[in-house]
C-alpha cells in the first residue's frame, strides 16, 4: 500500500483528492513551533540495584510525568544492533507486493495481526498519510522475534513511577495485571506526501495505555502538546521516547496525563516510527488507585472500564484528541 502511494505519487505528482483532511486549514504548516527540551531519563540509574540512585531517578520521573507527560530514555540496553534489525523488519513489511499484505488487512480492531492506512478507514472522512501494521505481542506472542526487552523497558518504567507516586508495587500488580499486561507493537511508515499542508500523518491523539515507547528513523515529524503549545520532537540518538497513554491518567486518578500528540508528513523524506504500547491486561477495569485516594481524600476522577472495551471502542472511533478518555471524567 506504501509503494501504491509512492508509484501513483511517482507517476503523477498530484496529491490524490480523497486524502484531503476534512479541515485543511487546521493542518499546520508553519515548522517553526519551539524544538521541545525534553526531560531526560537514565534507564541505567533507574534498573541497577542502587537505592540512592533510584530514588534520584524516581524523582526526575514523577517530575517528567507531571509537567511533560513525556520524556526520552538513555542507557536503555537495547543495542543499535537490535533497534536496527527492528526497523529493518518493518521496512521489510512494508515493501512486500500489496497481495502479500493484504492477508492481513485488518477487518476487525482487535484482529492480533492488523495492517491498514490511517487510523481506521471506516470511519474516517478522509483518510491519513500513514500506513501501520499493529501486533500483538503480549500476553499472547504473535510476532516471529521476541522483544522482551521492550517489556522489561516499559515495566521498570512502570515500577519507577508507580513509585514516584508514592504507591506500593503490591498494588500496581493489584490494579493492572502486569504479567498479563496487552502490549502491541505498531510500525507507522509516512511516504513522502506532495500536499504535506493538506492533511496529517497522525492527528492529535492521546494513547490507550499506560506508557507508549517509541523510535523513529533520522525523519522527524512528531509533535507533543506541552503547556497548550505544539513543540517539534526531534529524538536523540540511541534513545526512546516515552509518553503517557490514558491509562496512567485515570490510575493516577488525573496527576499525570496523558499527553496530547501527532504526526507531521513532509514532502522529501519517508519517516518510519516503530512503537510499542503498554497497558494493563485487557480483562482489567482500571479505576484510580484507591490509596492515592484516601491519602488526599480526593474523590475518583474516572469511571472504570474494561481495558478492552476501551481499547476497542478508541480504536473504532474516529481519532480525536482525548474524547474516549473524556467519555470516562466524572
Ligand atoms: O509516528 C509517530 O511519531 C507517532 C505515532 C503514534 O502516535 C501512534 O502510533 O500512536
Ligand atoms: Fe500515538
Amino acid at each position: 500500500m506504501v509503494k501504491e502511494i509512492a508509484d501513483s505519487v511517482a507517476a503523477d505528482t498530484s496529491f490524490p483528492s480523497n486524502y484531503i483532511a476534512s479541515d485543511p486549514s487546521a493542518v499546520v504548516t508553519d515548522d517553526s513551533s519551539a524544538l521541545a527540551d525534553i526531560p531526560i531519563i537514565d534507564f541505567s540509574l533507574l534498573s541497577n540495584g542502587i537505592p540512592e540512585t533510584r530514588a534520584q531517578i524516581v524523582r526526575e520521573l514523577g517530575q517528567a510525568c507531571e509537567e511533560w507527560g513525556f520524556f526520552t530514555v538513555v542507557n536503555h540496553g537495547v543495542t543499535e544492533e537490535m533497534r536496527a534489525a527492528m526497523m529493518d523488519a518493518f521496512v521489510g513489511f512494508f515493501d512486500l507486493a500489496a497481495e502479500e499484505k493484504d492477508e492481513y488487512l485488518g477487518r476487525r480492531v482487535m484482529d492480533p495481526i492488523r495492517t491498514g492506512t490511517s487510523f481506521n478507514s471506516t470511519v474516517e472522512d478522509a483518510p491519513y498519510w500513514r500506513h501501520f501494521l499493529k501486533i500483538w505481542v503480549h500476553p499472547v506472542f504473535h510476532s516471529p522475534t521476541k522483544p522482551t526487552v521492550f517489556r522489561y523497558l516499559a515495566k521498570e518504567l512502570l515500577k519507577g513511577i508507580w513509585d514516584s507516586l508514592g504507591l506500593e508495587e503490591k498494588e500496581m500488580e493489584d490494579a493492572l495485571d502486569l504479567d498479563s499486561c496487552y502490549q502491541v507493537l505498531i510500525g507507522n511508515i509516512y511516504a513522502p506526501c506532495p500536499n504535506p499542508e493538506l492533511t496529517w500523518g497522525l492527528p492529535s491523539h492521546s494513547d490507550h495505555g499506560l506508557l507508549t515507547v517509541l523510535m523513529q528513523n533520522e525523519t522527524d515529524g512528531l509533535q507533543v502538546m506541552h503547556y497548550g503549545k505544539w513543540v517539534r520532537v526531534k529524538p536523540l540518538p540511541n534513545s526512546f521516547l516515552v509518553n503517557l497513554g490514558d491509562h496512567m491518567e485515570i490510575v493516577s486518578n488525573g496527576r499525570y496525563k496523558s499527553v496530547l500528540h501527532r504526526a507531521k508528513v513532509n514532502n522529501q523524506n519517508t519517516r518510519i516510527s516503530i512503537v510499542t504500547a503498554i497497558g494493563p491486561s485487557l480483562d482489567t477495569v482500571v479505576v484510580p488507585a484507591p490509596s492515592l485516594l484516601q491519602r488526599g481524600n480526593h474523590p475518583a476522577a474516572f469511571r472504570g472500564i474494561k481495558y478492552r472495551d476501551f481499547v476497542e471502542h478508541q480504536q473504532s472511533s474516529r481519532l480525536k484528541e482525548k474524547s474516549v478518555l473524556d467519555h470516562l471524567r466524572v
